[in-house]
């Protein structure tokens, strides 16, 4: 499969941008003219440097206002077509994009427009140049590619072709089993780009919030399907125009579209194994079936503190590594490790980031196979020295720099913690309250990563994207977002944070980036489970009581209900499936904190809630608030 990009996706001079698009592995790039024009070498300098870089220039563009001129403009656009054919000879690319015309001066007519792109074909015929026309959804005649293909049939030239761009056709709706019956060798390259569903004025949608395919909310897939359909197997070139993008590290944003790409033609080929689209051959996405454990880091100093805190929440300390200073805590299914190695990469991750869960284990359907199609999009594999003894465990660099790790059920990855660790009796072993499993990981990051990481999770894992919700934090917004699979078995909350004075950018800018910030167990009984918290001398996050009042008013619920829930200082809230009730610990160090759950058919996070939460935790920010027993 082909992969390019016009330069317009990202950030920087020429040269960054053409480095960061060879880097990330893209075969080809699209030349946006104001990149080249602000640029200080020759087109054929330019050209040059994407050839030594591996690449090759996809197409020039974009050329505007050509069609339907009426004269003197007519001869006027033919003259600056030809000023722009010299400028593609020097630089070496043989396609421009013609986008429909938007000048107010500008004619209708199929014949007429069909009748100027037969002349411009012939022009470019004499120089072996090509020419793609683009409906913008927005053209002042022509803004559907229906209409565009017309033109092009018409035209009847060999070197006059077609040029799809995802976002017009289905910013507009337009069905795109209409592309099936267009002959491939008349597509001269497709443009991708999805977007979040916003309705807005389509040119200001189109220049501002465009995004990589998977990112957004746009059908993208059966726009691929009725393009893999005609048969065509040249470049897939992805045209981004996105201010946050722009603002961005280069690197990162083209990491992001290639693996968008790479996803996408995934997608298209397992819907038709014998599709045109030669689509690099991968694992399926990985089959979570739960969360293993989830691993902290932290100093010897710190350690019994997060471990007061956790045995306050009913963990019992049950086996230590054979050759590693590393501890697992387990109640129900739930395992949490406490690494206090000053080596390896824990060790490493406490110095930049202090105490921190750095670490998660996913149990999948095949671990291996997991890595590899992690590998296979563009992520990073993680390894590092074997102890005698120890088995590897695959593993990638997931959000913040943090581990993502695979076990599966079939190899020795499932007994892991008989193979490397020996059971130990925990004397001050704490009762347990009631936590299952992990409900949720919750992640913290900047609101700039937050596409990067669904996108991320969604390619790799078999799992969906729920609706962005805004957060209500006192200090400002964080845009949440969450990874699910059907079952419910993987749950990742994602929050942006848009300003470091929210308790979310507080932990970004105090741990030094993003990661895990607070873990969500799960219960079946959240009375029972707070009655033996408390036992356990955990101190639970203290809700504001104006909270219960408005909580009694807002559902109607029964006063007694309402003073137990008042009582534990439990959080409710109800969706169309059911009731949800959430307690919390307060924060410990500079951010992190741990939940509990119970859902009775609920199915979202409590973001109604979290204005309260979060305006509670923030009293904890400083002194950490861990019982100290
Ligand atoms: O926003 C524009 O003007 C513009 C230009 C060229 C394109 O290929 C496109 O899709 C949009
Ligand atoms: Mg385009």
């Amino acid at each position: 499969m082909k992969t390019s990009i016009a330069t317009v996706s990202l950030g920087g001079d020429l040269r960054d941008k053409l480095e960061a698009i060879a880097k990330a592995g893209f075969d080809g790039v699209e030349i946006f003219e104001n990149d080249f024009l602000i640029f200080d070498e020759s087109p054929r300098q330019v050209g040059k440097m994407v050839r030594d870089l591996g690449m090759e220039i996809t197409l020039f563009q974009p050329f505007r206002d050509f069609e339907g001129m009426p004269e003197p403009l007519r001869s006027r656009t033919f003259d600056r077509a030809e000023r722009k054919f010299d400028v593609m000879q020097e630089m070496g690319t043989d396609l421009v994009l013609v986008c429909s015309n938007v000048s107010p001066a500008s004619l209708g007519g199929l014949e007429r427009a069909a009748a100027d792109f037969h002349e411009l074909g012939e022009r470019a015929a004499k120089r072996g140049l090509r020419v793609g026309y683009e409906a913008l959804a927005w053209g002042r005649h022509i803004h559907d590619h229906r209409d565009a293909w017309e033109i092009v049939r018409r035209a009847d030239h060999p070197n006059i072709g077609l040029i799809l761009d995802s976002f017009h056709t289905l910013s507009r709706k337009i069905d795109v089993n209409s592309i099936r019956s267009i002959p491939k060798e008349k597509i001269f390259i497709i443009q991708l780009a999805d977007a979040p569903l916003i309705d807005m004025d389509l040119l200001f949608w189109s220049r501002h919030f465009r995004n990589m395919p998977g990112e957004g909310d746009l059908p993208l897939l059966d726009f691929m399907k009725a393009v893999a359909a005609t048969g065509y197997d040249g470049y897939l070139s992805l045209e981004i125009f996105n201010d946050q993008f722009r603002g961005g590290s280069p690197t990162a944003i083209a990491v992001d579209g290639r693996r968008s790409l790479i996803y996408l033609g995934d997608q298209v080929k397992r819907q038709d194994p014998e599709g045109s689209l030669p689509v690099p051959a991968m694992p399926p996405r990985a089959s979570v079936e739960g969360i293993a454990f989830v691993e902290f880091t932290v100093d010897e100093d710190e350690a019994p503190q997060l471990e007061r805190l956790i045995a306050s929440l009913g963990f019992r300390k049950v086996s230590r590594h054979k050759t590693k200073s590393v501890t697992v805590f387990r109640q129900g299914g739930i395992n949490l490790v406490i690494n206090t190695e000053q080596k390896g990469f824990a060790g490493a991750s406490y110095a930049v980031h202090g105490t921190t869960a750095y670490a998660a284990g996913l149990m999948v359907d095949d671990a291996k196979a997991a890595v590899e199609r992690a590998v296979a999009l563009g992520a990073e594999r993680f390894r590092q020295p074997l102890d005698a003894g120890e088995i590897e465990m695959p593993a990638v660099r997931g959000v913040g720099g943090g581990i993502l790790y695979f076990l599966d059920p079939k190899t020795e990855l499932a007994r892991i913690w008989e193979i490397e660790f020996d059971p130990v009796e925990d004397t001050a072993a704490p009762e347990p309250v009631g936590l299952q499993s992990i409900d949720h990981i919750a992640q913290t990051m900047k609101y700039e990563e937050l596409l990067t990481w669904l996108l991320f999770y969604t390619s790799i894992l078999d799992a969906h994207k729920t609706p962005l919700v805004d957060i209500i934090d006192p200090s400002g917004i964080v845009r949440s977002q969450a990874i699910e699979n059907a079952d419910g078995s993987l749950r990742i909350t994602m929050n942006g944070a848009e300003n470091r004075n929210t308790l979310a950018g507080h932990f970004i800018a105090e741990t030094f980036g993003s990661g895990i910030q607070h873990l969500a167990f799960k219960t079946q009984d959240i009375f029972s489970a707070a009655a033996a918290l408390s036992a356990n001398g955990f101190v639970t996050l203290a809700i504001s009581p104006n909270y219960y009042d408005d909580l009694e008013a807002r559902f109607g619920l029964d006063a007694e209900f309402a003073e137990r829930l008042k009582a534990n200082n439990i959080l409710y809230d109800r969706d169309e499936h059911g009731e949800y009730f959430q307690l919390y610990s307060p924060t410990y160090g500079e951010g992190l904190f741990f939940e509990i759950v119970e859902r009775r058919g609920y199915r979202g996070y409590g973001a109604a809630n979290a204005i309260f939460r979060i305006a509670a935790l923030r009293k904890h920010l400083r002194p950490a608030g861990v019982p100290r027993t």
